[in-house]
């Protein structure tokens, strides 16, 4: 997979070469590259902004700078992603779905946003996704394509150590995921659940699922009123 981000910030994206994402870089799983948005201006001062048509405070990153952006970084393969509050929300199954793609490229919003038109030019060449990672502002979009790399990488083959990872993910069944314990048994007086240390797999199953559902019910319930009805079994009803 071939990762583009546009932003004035590059160095916010150097996190994408560390750890988890830089072992996967140094496989050729995934390539990267960061582009700053300053390369395609102009004129002395560099400038990526302009006052809002219509007033109003801050300011709002043009068009002319960011359409040459794109034009140059941008494929016919390319899935683009911006990432803005005012998006669609960011979610493992969009996670899933740009894990299908060849190349994503990110564009890096700041001020009060970038010019409508960017997005509706592209439109017309690429598939194009404003995504919201939460219902809060950042003060650009570089955090937010942090977060969005990362949930997309670990679930390419070969990234993470174990691909059975991925089946105990939140959100894979459509639950929260449950609590999890390793040594030691007892710590702080607080003692790991016998039911744990049963070695009846089937307990352990029942009663991760029990603690899925719970869990969800108190800090979820919205994910359970969109699970349809034959996600769950007789005993799942009975709790
Ligand atoms: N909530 C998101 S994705 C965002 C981007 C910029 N500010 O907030």
């Amino acid at each position: 997979m071939q990762i583009d981000v546009v932003t004035i910030f590059p160095e916010y994206l150097a996190p994408l070469r560390a750890a988890l994402l830089g072992k996967a870089i140094d496989k050729g799983l995934i390539s990267v590259g960061v582009h700053d948005l300053r390369d395609w201006t102009q004129d002395v001062h560099k400038a990526v902004d302009d006052s809002p048509y219509g007033g109003g405070p801050g300011m709002v990153m043009k068009a002319d700078i960011w359409g040459p952006a794109l034009d140059d970084v941008c494929t016919d393969e390319t899935r683009l992603i911006v990432p803005t509050p005012a998006g669609r929300p960011f979610t493992q199954a969009v996670a899933h779905e740009y894990a299908e793609e060849s190349h994503l490229v990110f564009a890096c919003g700041r001020y009060e946003g970038i010019d409508q038109r960017v997005v509706d030019d592209a439109r017309r060449r690429v598939r194009v996704d404003e995504v919201s990672i939460g219902d809060y502002v950042l003060v650009g979009g570089e955090v937010a394509v942090l977060a969005i790399v990362e949930a997309v990488a670990r679930l390419l083959p070969g990234v993470l150590g174990n691909p059975k990872s991925h089946a105990e993910d939140s959100f894979q069944d459509g639950l929260l995921e449950g609590p999890s314990y390793t040594r030691p048994l007892v710590w702080r007086d607080l003692e790991v659940p016998a039911v744990l240390r049963s070695g009846n797999h089937k307990m352990i199953d029942r009663w991760r699922r029990d603690q899925s559902l719970a869990r969800t019910f108190e800090r979820r319930p919205d994910l359970l009123e969109s699970l349809p009805a034959d996600a769950f079994d007789k005993h799942d009803r009975a709790l």
